[in-house]
């Protein structure tokens, strides 16, 4: 069976194999403009913590189960939405513009046809790469796909296979490290400009205080102002304290106070925040590997996580910047953010396949509760 897409699958694997995106235009991803004031009112203003829901991010890998934690030390805020069922609606309509794709595309392609023929199997693929599952997974999918066409009758048995074939890849990943019983945790959070990690530690912050936590923010993020003062509000919204020093200031000396204070006041979790842009890029890295030396320095065993935030909008260049975060500093796990302003949800299935780092958290909105434990089970339901 010579379909078109095995004339061109040598085409394709030469370009997945070929080099990854630079390193500096890995690190510069976001352009400056697009995110450089990306400011307080992108925030807290317009994502205030609503839900008290110790679900939405239950973190599989650490400290006490939602049901176990106690109750949520702001009992003051109104609760959004108490059930899963509120949590996966979320979810699905964060994911609604990559399932656009994958759904409604998918049942189009048998308008008129019952069984899968190989114009069908050349247009899933393009499916597949629009929705930015990258090149050798879609591939290695199609291959699949292709072998088990004759018993393929149908948009929803199509729609079955494929779920069990993304679902294979999340049950092949490495099961996440369990988490450092330590007191303070420190949670490094990294990422280039604009792809949402001071939004993402607002969100954490919110979740682990309303679990009962201590929880202290070191403002590291010293290069760019507005980057303080929103998670200031961040932080005060969450009932979380903060360390922060003047704009500027060195952020190794911003996260060794934040580690201080945090031992002297009995924090459970602290969550440091690093910019993500520096004047010159090439000493982005260099800058982060410090803060992580500093760290170390105060508290030998920390950071206990690397959470890199990746933004999903941006595609496969998410994984180029994985793996240079990853070579500098050893991440831990990946927050991937705005999956609910893009159709290419498939990424998902690229850093898990991809990368061997745990995806632990994903954000399909603005609000607290729209970012969430990454579950794989819940992620397929969603997408179909
Ligand atoms: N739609 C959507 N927007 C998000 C999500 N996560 C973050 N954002 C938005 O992304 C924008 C940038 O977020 P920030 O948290 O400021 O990004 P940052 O990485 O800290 O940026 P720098 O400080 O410049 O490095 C803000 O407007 C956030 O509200 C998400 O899951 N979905």
């Amino acid at each position: 069976m010579a379909f078109n897409w095995f004339k061109k699958k040598k085409d394709k694997t030469e370009a997945a194999e070929s080099p990854a995106v630079p390193v500096e235009e890995a690190v510069e991803a976001v352009p400056a403009d697009e995110t450089a004031e990306a400011d307080a009112s992108a925030g807290p203003a317009s994502a205030a913590p609503a839900a008290a829901d110790p679900e939405v991010l239950e973190d599989r890998t650490q400290g006490p189960s939602a049901d176990e934690a106690p109750e949520p030390a702001q009992a003051d805020h109104a609760p959004a939405e108490k059930t899963g069922k509120g949590l996966f609606a979320r979810l699905k309509s964060g994911l609604s513009k990559t399932r656009q794709i994958l759904t409604t595309d998918i049942d189009d392609l048998f308008l008129g046809k019952k069984l899968v023929d190989d114009d069908m199997i050349e247009d899933l693929e393009e499916l597949l790469i629009t929705a930015d599952m990258g090149v050798g997974t879609t591939m290695e999918i199609m291959e699949k796909i292709a072998g088990k066409r004759s018993r393929i009758a149908g948009a929803g048995e199509l729609k079955k296979v494929l779920k069990e074939e993304i679902l294979a890849y999340f049950d092949a990943l490495p099961a996440p490290a369990p988490a450092a019983a330590a007191k303070p945790h420190v949670v490094m959070v990294v990422g280039v400009n604009g792809v949402g990690k001071t939004t993402t530690i607002g969100k954490l912050a919110a979740h682990e205080s309303r679990k009962g936590k201590k929880v202290l923010i070191a403002a590291a993020d010293t290069f760019r102002a507005a980057a303080v003062e929103q998670i200031a509000i961040w932080a005060e919204r969450a009932g979380a304290d903060i360390v922060r020093h003047k704009d500027n200031a060195d952020p190794a000396a911003v996260a060794y106070d934040g580690i201080d204070a945090a031992i002297s006041r009995g924090t459970d979790i602290v969550f440091v925040d690093t910019a993500g842009r520096l004047h010159t890029k090439v000493n982005l890295m260099e800058e982060i590997k410090k803060i992580r030396r500093t760290l170390v320095k105060r508290l030998p065993d920390a950071p206990h996580e690397v959470l890199l935030v990746l933004d999903a909008t941006t595609g496969q260049n998410a994984l180029s910047q994985a793996k240079l975060f990853d070579e500098a500093l050893g991440v831990t796990g990946i927050a991937l953010t705005k999956l609910d302003g893009t159709a290419k949800g498939g990424i998902v299935v690229s850093i898990c396949s991809g990368l061997n780092i745990p995806l632990k958290y994903i954000g399909v909105g603005e609000g607290v509760e729209d970012l969430q434990a990454f579950d794989p089970e819940k992620f397929v339901a969603a997408l179909f």
